[in-house]
């Protein structure tokens, strides 16, 4: 992010709950325009744009054919994404993806690979979930695509999802790096170990510390470097984020996650954003879309620290 000039910030919705069993994600752009994102962005002093939802195709609701639910529609929601993505890149904005499922991670995160290839920049991606998302369609457990982008932007997955953005893979396993993990299915497990995935799982950081987990995730960045962060509203505890389809006990309690965030911030290095997962009907009162919009302000910068 150039802190020169006013940074604008795009929001751009993603409806989609085709790469989900539990449907309802749809609904989570909305949720977090009711919330006040774009009110809350603007009092930090960035220009906002909202360009409205994208326009993919209806959730046909049926089950997995050949290892994956709705292939056809999470293609097209993603290519719709990346297109959408790059050219606010290209523009210098910098997009928010409003969830929608993990699916669109797919599509955005392939116009960030690209926008970087076109620039010369470094690229860091900080996958923040409870989930790897590193299923193939021979080793998911529920055909759900949205367990199955960081397969796909590894290279591995249909050919309708890995080459979007014109680049196979799309970006490499060493830039990423996960955080918060605590749910891989068996063979998922597997393949992450065996493409050497860089995981913080809530093992690491019960043990070693949210800071210091962080303190690795982004340390080696540069001043060229593009971080992307893809925030899956289910890496925070249920406790305090009901609103998602599929919650996992034990996740960052809200001190860790804010200075989860505050850390992203402090880099300077953020420049896209996804913001997925988000489910309105599980949530209460739109309390986990006020607390995703609360952690969103502090990745842009808004801080509670006395020091200055
Ligand atoms: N983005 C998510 N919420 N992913 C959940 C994935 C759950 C499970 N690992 C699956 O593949 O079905
Ligand atoms: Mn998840
Ligand atoms: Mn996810």
């Amino acid at each position: 992010m150039v802190q020169t000039r006013k940074t604008v910030v795009s929001l751009i919705g993603v409806p989609t709950d085709a790469g989900a069993s539990a449907r309802g994600a749809s609904m989570g752009p909305e949720a977090l325009r009711v919330a006040g994102l774009r009110e809350r962005l603007e009092a930090h002093g960035l220009s906002v744009r909202d360009t409205g939802n994208l326009a993919g195709p209806p959730n046909p609701w049926q089950p997995p054919v050949d290892g994956y639910r709705h292939l056809a529609e999470v293609a097209e929601w993603n290519r719709l994404t990346h297109e959408a993505v790059h050219a606010e890149l290209a523009a210098g904005h910098l997009p928010i993806m409003l969830g929608g499922d993990h699916c669109l991670g797919i599509g955005s995160i392939s116009a960030v690979a690209r926008h970087c290839r076109e620039q010369g920049r470094k690229l860091r991606v900080l996958w923040l979930d409870a989930h790897a998302d590193f299923n193939t369609s021979t080793i998911t457990p529920s055909g759900n695509i949205h367990g199955m982008p960081v397969a796909c932007l590894c290279g591995f997955g249909p050919d309708e999802l890995t080459r979007i953005g014109g680049h196979v893979p799309a970006i490499s396993p060493k830039v990423i790096r996960q955080i918060g993990i605590r749910s891989v299915d068996e063979g998922e497990k597997r393949f992450v170990h065996q493409q050497d995935l860089e995981v913080f799982d809530m093992r690491y950081i019960d043990e070693m510390g949210m800071r210091h987990a962080m303190e690795l995730a982004l340390a080696t960045l540069d001043d060229h470097t593009h971080l992307h962060v893809s925030f899956d509203v289910d890496f925070l505890d249920p406790d305090i984020a009901p609103g998602v389809g599929t919650t996992v006990p034990g996740g960052p309690t809200y001190r860790e996650a804010q200075l989860c965030m505050e850390m992203i911030a402090d880099t300077g290095r953020l420049a896209s954003l996804d913001v997925v997962e988000l489910n309105p009907a599980f949530d209460h009162r739109n309390r986990t879309a006020e607390l995703a919009v609360d952690l969103i302000e502090s990745l842009f910068g808004k801080s509670t620290l006395m020091r200055k």
